[in-house]
């Protein structure tokens, strides 16, 4: 497959003038030139291939802004190379801005005085987009966020969730290639973020538009997005499957027993016993291949057992241990 997003060993870093604490602080800070370098982005490489969903996680801070920014454009990376379909994109950030849909969950890019549908035409005479595939792309689209009734509403009318759905349209009227989405749900409600995520998995599987997304919100990772990076403290840190996650940190599952009558201490070879409250025994399980035949097979007798669960963990339980443990292995910045 084609790979339409490279970056190699990039970096950004910011110049920040230098403030100083209190009054006679600010005073200070007016008159002196000095300045910290802060390192958003260090040394990261990654290559994203076309009809990909990818989610680019990380805590806040981590420099996931500053990543989407520069793949856009806006930002001209410090060091290492970075191209977007062939290209440069802070050299050829109009020819880049044809090609790619950016949508900026804590900005808008619509006007806000006036309707949506108006937005939307100012949108396709910036771009040049031919009428017919304009119309079409716009009933489409609208129809599928279910966006019909607010098209004549003035955007500043609108609720988060229905504004959120007019600035995806909007990105995708012009048939990029990539859609970038820096925070898409953030402030959505469960059925708002529910219809957006549907909406974004259908048009990377219909359209074949390659997806990027930047979230704190899990769920968004897991519903739309095979592929996970993950960033901390400006490097990269995990590039993989969403769903191999699990398995490449070796967390375990959870294994709950309950007994009518309790049996005692009952030590297993499968899974490690974490707590006893007589009746409810909780386990972990250390290996992957372990089932709920081998746990019953081992248990033998189970005329006493009255419930039996195996837990995944949860990815973000996940996430914050592998977060832990590499902060712990990280030297103090
Ligand atoms: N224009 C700028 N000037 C100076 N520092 C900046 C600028 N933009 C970002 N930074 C700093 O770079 C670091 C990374 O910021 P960035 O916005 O990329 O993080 P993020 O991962 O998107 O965070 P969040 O999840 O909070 O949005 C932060 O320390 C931030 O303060």
């Amino acid at each position: 497959m084609a790979q339409i997003i490279e970056a190699r060993a990039v970096s950004k870093r910011f110049r920040q003038h230098r403030r100083f604490p209190g009054f006679l602080g600010a005073l200070k800070t007016l008159v002196t030139a000095e300045y910290t370098e802060i390192e958003a982005v260090t040394d990261v490489s990654f290559a994203i291939a076309q009809g990909e969903a990818v989610g680019y996680l990380g805590p806040n801070g981590a420099g996931k802004s500053t990543m989407i920014k520069m793949m856009t454009g806006i930002l001209v990376p410090s060091a290492g190379d970075l191209t977007v379909l062939g290209r440069v994109p802070h050299r050829e950030r109009q020819a880049n801005a044809r090609e790619i849909g950016v949508v900026f969950g804590q900005r808008s890019q619509l006007w806000w005085d006036l309707p949506v549908r108006d937005s939307f035409e100012l949108h396709r005479e910036i771009y040049g987009i031919p009428r017919p595939r304009f119309d079409e792309n716009l009933k489409s689209l609208s129809s599928l966020l279910d966006l019909e009734p607010f098209l004549e509403r003035a955007v500043r009318q609108l609720s988060l969730g229905q504004r959120m759905r007019a600035e995806i349209v909007m990105a995708l009227l012009h048939d990029p290639k990539i859609l970038f989405l820096d925070e898409p749900t953030i402030g959505l409600d469960v059925v708002a973020k529910d219809a957006v995520r549907k909406f974004l998995s259908r048009v990377n599987r219909e359209r074949g538009t390659t997806i990027i997304l930047t979230t704190h919100d899990l769920q968004d990772i897991e519903e739309i997005c095979p592929r996970l990076i993950m960033v901390d403290h400006s490097r990269l840190i995990f590039d993989g499957e969403t769903a191999k996650l699990r398995t490449a940190l070796g967390s375990a599952r959870r294994l709950m027993l309950e007994f009518a009558a309790d049996p005692g201490p009952l030590e297993l070879k499968s899974a490690r016993l974490t707590s006893d409250d007589g009746l409810r025994k909780h386990y972990l399980l250390e290996r992957d291949d372990i089932s709920l035949v081998h746990v019953l097979d081992e248990i033998g007798d189970t005329t006493a057992l009255k419930d039996i669960s195996i837990e995944e963990p949860n990815i973000e339980e996940v996430i914050r241990t592998f977060y832990q443990r590499r902060n712990a292995e990280l030297p103090p910045r």
